[in-house]
């Protein structure tokens, strides 16, 4: 379980998380949403230590992240946008087996998971490609695979489909799914609820730094008046 008490984040003088609870269940899909700027990011960034909180606690499984990051980061695995530095080898392959490997995993297990962790994202015939030779969705595919290949107790993706073409987004989904099912947290960071709310077990909505909504089956309106578009409003175009 991921659990964040009273957290305020500042920037300077701008408070950009302003004390929050909120806590992940394991086994439990929570969408966060909310307009640009509410502090989506600076919250989920505290959930392993990425940023640390002006006050407030997070504990990741009954534990202080602050007391053991490596314990966190191995816990909490983070997906962001645009992951370009993020990566740490040349190839497919080797880039999502680096995460194992540290692991100190043998190499059946390291293999295994990172087979399986390219066939969620359809990159399972590309284990060899070079990575500065892909696309920018292919190597968003190739950061959630990193992730998915540590097979963490919680999965937080920010933003994590906005390049993924729509079978690869539909393959991603299903593996979140069941990721969900067999007990791993999943928070989805987005402002695009359609095909996600589906699965969604919450629905969390941040204004200003604050959780302004916390519900199951937010109604549209109150999305809508939160800034948020409802999943089911059409095409809009
Ligand atoms: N590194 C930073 N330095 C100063 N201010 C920052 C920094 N990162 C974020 N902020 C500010 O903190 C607030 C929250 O930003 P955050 O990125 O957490 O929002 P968000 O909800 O994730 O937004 P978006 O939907 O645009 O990604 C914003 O006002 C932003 O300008």
């Amino acid at each position: 379980m991921i659990s964040v008490r009273n957290l305020t984040h500042r920037y300077g003088d701008a408070v950009a998380v302003d004390e929050v609870s909120l806590t992940v269940d394991d086994g439990s899909f929570v969408l966060l949403a909310g307009p640009n700027g509410s502090g989506k990011t600076t919250l989920v960034r505290q959930f392993n230590g990425l940023l640390s909180p002006d006050s407030g606690t997070v504990e990741v499984n009954g534990r202080p992240v602050e007391e053991d990051v490596v314990a966190a980061r191995t816990a909490v695995g983070m997906v962001f946008q645009d992951p370009r530095d993020g990566f740490v080898a040349s190839t497919v392959g080797a880039d999502v087996a680096f995460g194992p490997e540290n692991l100190g995993l043998d190499r059946a297990e390291i293999t295994r998971r990172v087979e399986s962790a390219l066939a969620a994202v359809r990159m399972a015939d590309r284990a060899d490609d070079r990575i500065e030779a892909l696309s920018g969705g292919e190597r968003e595919r190739v950061a959630i695979a990193g992730a998915l290949a540590m097979e963490p107790d919680h999965l937080v993706l920010d933003e994590p489909f906005t390049g993924l073409d729509w079978p690869a987004r539909t393959a991603v989904l299903d593996r979140l799914e069941h990721l969900r099912d067999s007990g791993t947290g999943i928070v989805v960071v987005t402002h695009d609820l359609r095909d996600v709310s589906a699965l969604a077990d919450r629905t969390v909505v941040m204004s200003e730094g604050c959780v302004e909504l916390d519900s199951p089956a937010p109604s549209p309106a109150r999305l809508r008046e939160l800034g948020v578009r409802p999943p089911d409003s059409g095409r809009g175009c």
